[in-house]
């Protein structure tokens, strides 16, 4: 038998703050109150002559906090595909004491920044987080902060520590970059980003539009998008049909598209940024790149080898969507087909779930 796989770890749930360019999130209980006491107390017991700004939570308790940093990034590379490419490149403590203690407006050298409150509300006045849509320093937008809370915020939009009236304010920052692929895209012109993408199979499409969302976006410009738009027949129906089948007993047609579009608009914000005929989210798109891969090795077996679509991959991300789980049961669904009608019936009603034509016969 295999082993059983370690469940992931459970998302943070974020709420957005502000949108436009300046993207901020706002999530509460990223850490419990006695992890911040912990940190807190390595930060106060510091030397007095070592930076407070930036204290490296590597030096702290002999990096007793890092694995805490680190389960923080785990729970935040489970929310979304969008999300699931950032890496911690530094974690460290900001502490202000005293009146007009603050930190100027600024951008991080970083993809995305995690701001967690190490010190509660009542322990200072002043020293809120804010957000500067332009260079104008009067233009600004407060946020508040509560203990073991998160502000996630893109590394890019313009922030500042408003200086404190009094009190102690101590945070836990963490700056974190996508993986290479979004840094190398992005410093190649764009006549060779566009004949790489049209190398790229389905499947390496859908990875590489994990890494960042300009990958994305430029993923969901690819011509390869035309065939797999033709595949799906057209992809609306279908995701209103594999929407409709996990509340629906009744199989087919339980949903309107006007359905699946309204409960497609109730999918978190921050995992719709993909110009799709539909507001999906990037694992609904990697589970349709994998369906419409499916169907192209049903129709063409000698051209494409199922080795060569990375299902599993696919099926993985897919697993962090509601929308792109029923996606992803249509694919096993086609896959089951490949081994005859008998066996595609049993597997979906393994999975409690529909079968529909993934386009055969066409
Ligand atoms: O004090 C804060 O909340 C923000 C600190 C900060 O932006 C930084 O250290 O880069
Ligand atoms: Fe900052």
């Amino acid at each position: 038998m295999p082993p059983p796989e370690a469940s992931p770890p459970p998302p943070i749930s974020l709420s957005r703050l502000l949108g436009g360019h300046l993207e901020a999130w706002a999530a509460s209980d990223v850490l419990s109150p006695s992890a911040c006491e912990l940190i807190l107390s390595a930060v106060r017991s510091a030397p007095a002559d070592v930076d407070h700004r930036h204290l490296p939570l590597e030096t702290l308790d002999g990096g007793a906090h890092l694995p805490t940093a680190q389960r923080v990034v785990e729970r935040l590379r489970a929310v979304s595909a969008y999300h699931a490419e950032l890496r911690l490149q530094r974690a460290f403590c900001v502490r202000y004491s005293g009146e007009g203690d603050g930190h100027a407006a600024h951008r991080d050298p970083c993809a995305f920044t995690v701001n967690v409150a190490l010190t509660p509300a009542a322990d200072f006045a002043g020293g809120d987080l804010a957000f500067h849509p332009s260079e104008r320093a009067d233009a600004s937008h407060s946020v508040g902060h509560e203990l073991g809370g998160a502000i996630l915020h893109a590394g890019a939009a313009r922030h500042s520590a408003v200086p404190l009236s009094c009190g102690e304010r101590c945070n836990l920052i963490l700056w974190l970059d996508r993986a290479p692929t979004a840094s190398i895209w992005s410093a190649m012109p764009p006549a060779l980003q566009a004949r790489c993408l049209r190398l790229l199979d389905l499947s390496s499409l859908s990875r590489f539009a994990a890494a960042s969302r300009s990958c994305a976006e430029d993923a969901a410009a690819a011509p390869q998008w035309a065939s797999l738009r033709r595949a799906l027949e057209p992809p609306r129906t279908l995701l209103a049909r594999v929407w409709g089948c996990a509340e629906c007993t009744d199989a087919l047609g339980g949903v309107s598209e006007e359905e699946a579009r309204r409960r497609l608009a109730a999918e978190p914000e921050e995992a719709r940024h993909v110009p799709t005929p539909l507001p999906l989210s990037l694992a609904a798109l990697a589970a349709l790149h994998a369906l419409a891969a499916a169907v192209d090795a049903l129709q063409r077996p000698q051209r494409a080898a199922p080795e060569d679509l990375d299902l599993a991959e696919a099926r993985r991300v897919a697993a962090r969507s509601r929308v792109a789980s029923r996606v992803a049961a249509a694919v096993a669904a086609a896959e089951a087909a490949e081994r005859g009608s008998g066996a595609r019936e049993a597997a979906a009603q393994e999975r409690g779930t529909i079968v529909f034509d993934v386009g055969r016969g066409e």
